[in-house]
């Protein structure tokens, strides 16, 4: 899925692929911004929760309803402009996202971006299979009807076709993509996921452009996401065993790797979660959309701090939220969140569970320090789980889920002890050994709970409560962490 901010509230106007790479100092926007979101009202909160997220961390309207601008789910609307954004952007971008008072201009635009962008993706697929007929689709898809719409992203529709030879495809189109982001954001989406060839992540079949419509056609998974497996409306069809489980952990961070470490550039992908993981006949996972993805860092340095953080609550790792910090390490927290839902059936976010325990993460992690593991367990895979593969499972997630990016695995050494029976020693003693190392990554205690907030958005509406919950909450589940220094930039 393509994430696109629209100048409404994203007022760095540079394409989104350009930020993307960007370095910028941290400053204090993102605890602020934090602030504001918890003083969204349940609705608001409903509106943004288990969807990616784009959080620009300029500082904007802070005269504003508090907390709903830095949360509004990135829509491709056309960018409506209030006046006091007036004063903080310059006169050219105001007059340029000024409602439209000459249409046949906005064709002429619209006609030089179509041709912009089918000239770039041209660029990138050279292989003239990779473009689609818009009428081909059209048939597949029985003119794009309601009976084929099999899924809905932040920014997308997706629809199920069938082509002429009979082959299932997936055809993704991107909502309203009249703007300029949206196809900067699109030709970058694409250009990553035409880099990459691996068994578990899911390969792009072609695209098409037809007047503002960016469509992008993969490989149709006649199972579906493991979201929607685990989690959601197939849920009971397809009951996934244990053996599929580990299958599909070890197949995602195969992908993982592969991503990380095996491509001659480095690609994180920054909205890893259950959603995103598609599943072939024989449940095989593939990584799938590719939207928020980027390059990682191919110099020395380890990360990069971005303007914006996007991604999905409940797989945000601490520093990414907190700081913009990202680096591959952000994918491996992501990871843990999906290790412990294949664990234990449960959703990243439950607001039915008591209070400081509607997030995963802070359900499991007190279990897996007592050494509560069973209790992690879903019911429907008690008898038929293998124990030496639910321990290394449950260590992974627990490694994953390290607060300190610098002390968090990469997803290699995750890989090799899902993998290798004989890891699980050395992690153990490795485990006992971290309580005398020393964290470079100390997250101020508010800035912590409000981080934890955010990953409940949806199940707080009374806000001192929220905050007391989360600052027990935060205790608990980080204070065994070793700390010192304050996290430099
Ligand atoms: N190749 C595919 N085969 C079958 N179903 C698919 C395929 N690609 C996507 N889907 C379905 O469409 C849904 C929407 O996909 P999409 O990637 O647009 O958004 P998302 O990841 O669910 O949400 P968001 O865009 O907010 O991150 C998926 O969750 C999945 O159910």
């Amino acid at each position: 899925m393509a994430m696109v901010k629209t100048s409404a509230y994203n007022l760095d106007l540079r394409p989104s692929s350009q930020l993307l790479n960007s370095e910028c100092k941290y400053d204090e926007s993102s605890v602020k911004k934090s602030k504001e979101l918890l003083k969204m009202t349940g609705e608001e909160k409903r509106k943004i929760s288990g969807r990616s997220i784009s959080l620009p961390s300029i500082d904007i309207f802070l005269d504003e309803k508090p907390g709903w601008p830095f949360l509004k789910t990135a829509t491709l609307e056309t960018p409506k402009v209030h006046r006091r954004h007036t004063r903080k952007i310059s006169v050219v971008n105001w007059v340029m996202s000024l409602p439209e008072r000459f249409p046949n201009h906005h064709q002429q635009n619209l006609n030089y971006e179509t041709s912009f962008v089918k000239k770039q993706l041209k660029e990138i697929l050279r292989d003239s299979k990779k473009w689609f007929n818009y009428n081909v689709l059209k048939k597949a898809t029985s003119n794009f009807s309601q009976e084929n719409l099999i899924g809905k992203g932040g920014c997308s529709k997706v629809y199920r076709g069938i082509l002429e030879d009979g082959k299932g495809i997936a055809v993704k189109i991107l909502k309203s993509s009249s703007n300029k982001d949206a196809t900067t954001d699109f030709v970058h989406e694409i250009n990553i996921i035409s880099s990459l060839s691996h068994q578990n992540i899911s390969g792009l079949l072609g695209v098409c452009v037809q007047n503002n419509d960016l469509i992008s056609v993969y490989s149709l998974s006649s199972v579906g996401s493991l979201e929607e497996t685990l989690h959601g409306k197939q849920k009971g069809k397809h009951v996934l065993s244990w053996k599929h489980r580990f299958k599909i952990a070890i197949g995602l961070a195969e992908a993982l790797d592969y991503l990380h470490n095996q491509c001659s550039k480095p690609v994180i992908h920054r909205d890893v979660k259950t959603s995103n993981v598609l599943l072939s006949d024989e449940l095989q996972p593939q990584l799938s959309d590719f939207g928020l993805s980027m390059w990682g860092p191919t110099t020395s340095s380890r990360y990069s701090i971005q303007a914006d953080v996007v991604g999905t609550f409940g797989y945000l790792a601490p520093e990414y939220f907190m700081y913009g910090k990202v680096s591959d390490k952000v994918d491996v927290y992501a990871f843990g969140v999906v290790l412990l839902e294949l664990i234990s059936g449960r959703n990243p976010i439950s607001p039915q569970n008591p209070r400081g325990q509607e997030s995963l993460v802070m359900w499991a992690k007190p279990l897996i320090e007592n050494g509560n593991l069973k209790r992690l367990l879903d019911p429907e895979v008690t008898n038929t789980y293998e124990e030496s593969q639910f321990q290394r499972m449950v260590l992974a997630a627990s490694h994953c889920l390290t607060r300190s990016a610098t002390h968090r695995p990469n997803i290699r050494q995750i890989l090799r002890l899902l993998r290798d029976e004989n890891e699980v020693g050395k992690w153990i003693m490795e485990e006992e050994e971290k309580e005398d190392c020393f964290d470079d990554e100390v997250y101020p205690n508010s800035s912590a709970e409000l981080h934890l907030s955010v990953a409940m958005l949806e199940v707080e509406d009374d806000e001192s409560a929220s905050v007391s919950s989360m600052e027990r909450s935060y205790n608990s589940l980080f204070s065994s962490s070793c700390s010192s220094r304050e996290l430099q930039t």
